[in-house]
């Protein structure tokens, strides 16, 4: 079929350096982020949770919530290789190889299935429970059985959150029993300190591992470089600017609650908004529509936009 995006991803983990995949939970963070001109994006489920459906990470997306997300992600830009949270596959082999199935129609190059039970929560939260390593071995079959059936080569990353209850060495045991199954790249989660990284990229070499720095989670957060040199080729940063939105949105929220009405900021010229709906519009691409609109033929923008 020929996955570009996984390709490209492939391509990326042959690279020297670290890739580094800024979490987004939705078109607007996506497209800041594009912006900024990263390589790679990441689609959080936690962010997707949070964003779409304004509930904790605690498994309540359902697969149609995150493929939907993940393909409007993914459709930004195809040139860059978006990585997803696919949780625990959202059920039994069928169903995983099913979910994986529809992430690759939907243009993703690469997602995570974790030994989760289904009723999951986010890995930096306490009391997660697991599915033994045979379930979770069978999950990652699937998922290559999966990919195999449509002749694809999307990447398939094996979640482990063994750590907190289980110990690190049977963490890395189901690692390197997803590897054996087919996973492409080891994801230890919930890592508790420098040396835990450090010993866990070591001890799944020469498999890629993934590092997720979690803003407010039990990992330490190092910079890309430091993470490189621990010997990570994926770093994913899943809700990073969601404290700086959520601060945000409270502060003008508030302000039009007390005062009635928000205040514009204008720039230099006394009339441009900041930031305003113009401003966002464009960066979403509206130039781009118009002038594809007139190119095809089309009316719509001929009287301006
Ligand atoms: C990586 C993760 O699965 C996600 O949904 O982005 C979460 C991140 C988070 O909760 O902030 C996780 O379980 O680590």
């Amino acid at each position: 079929m020929g996955n570009k995006a996984a390709a490209k991803l492939r391509a990326q983990l042959a690279e020297e350096g670290i890739i580094v995949c800024p979490g987004v939970q939705d078109g607007l963070a996506a497209r800041v982020c594009l912006q900024q001109g990263f390589k790679n994006l990441y689609m959080t489920g936690a962010g997707t949770a949070i964003s779409l459906l304004g509930m904790p990470d605690l498994g309540l997306t359902t697969a149609d919530d995150m493929v939907r997300n993940a393909g409007t992600i993914a459709g930004l830009d195809r040139s860059v290789p978006v990585i997803a949270d696919a949780d625990t596959g959202f059920g039994g082999p069928v169903m995983v190889a099913r979910t994986v199935e529809r992430y690759i129609l939907a243009g993703v190059a690469g997602l995570h299935i974790e030994d989760q039970v289904t009723t999951k929560r986010c890995g930096h939260l306490l009391g997660k429970e697991l599915v033994d390593t045979d379930t979770f071995v069978a999950r990652i079959r699937a998922a290559d059985a999966a990919r195999r059936r449509l002749d694809d080569d999307i990447v398939l990353i094996a979640r482990t959150d063994a750590l907190q209850s289980y110990g690190f060495d049977e963490a890395i045991a189901r690692l390197k029993a997803a590897v054996a199954a087919g996973a492409d790249v080891a994801f230890l989660e919930g890592m508790n300190s420098v040396d835990e990284m450090g010993r866990a990229a070591k001890a799944m070499a020469p498999t890629p591992c993934l590092l997720n720095m979690v803003s407010g989670g039990v990992t330490p957060l190092v910079p890309a470089a430091q993470a490189q040199e621990l010997g990570f080729k994926i770093a994913i940063w899943p809700c990073f600017a969601m404290t700086a939105a959520y601060l945000a949105y409270q502060k003008v929220a508030k302000e039009l609650m007390e005062t009635g009405a928000v205040a514009e900021r204008t720039a230099e010229d006394g009339k441009t908004v900041v930031g305003g709906i113009r401003e966002i519009f464009d960066l979403c691409g509206l130039e781009e529509c118009a002038a594809f609109d007139k190119e095809m033929g089309g009316k719509s923008f001929a009287n301006g936009v």
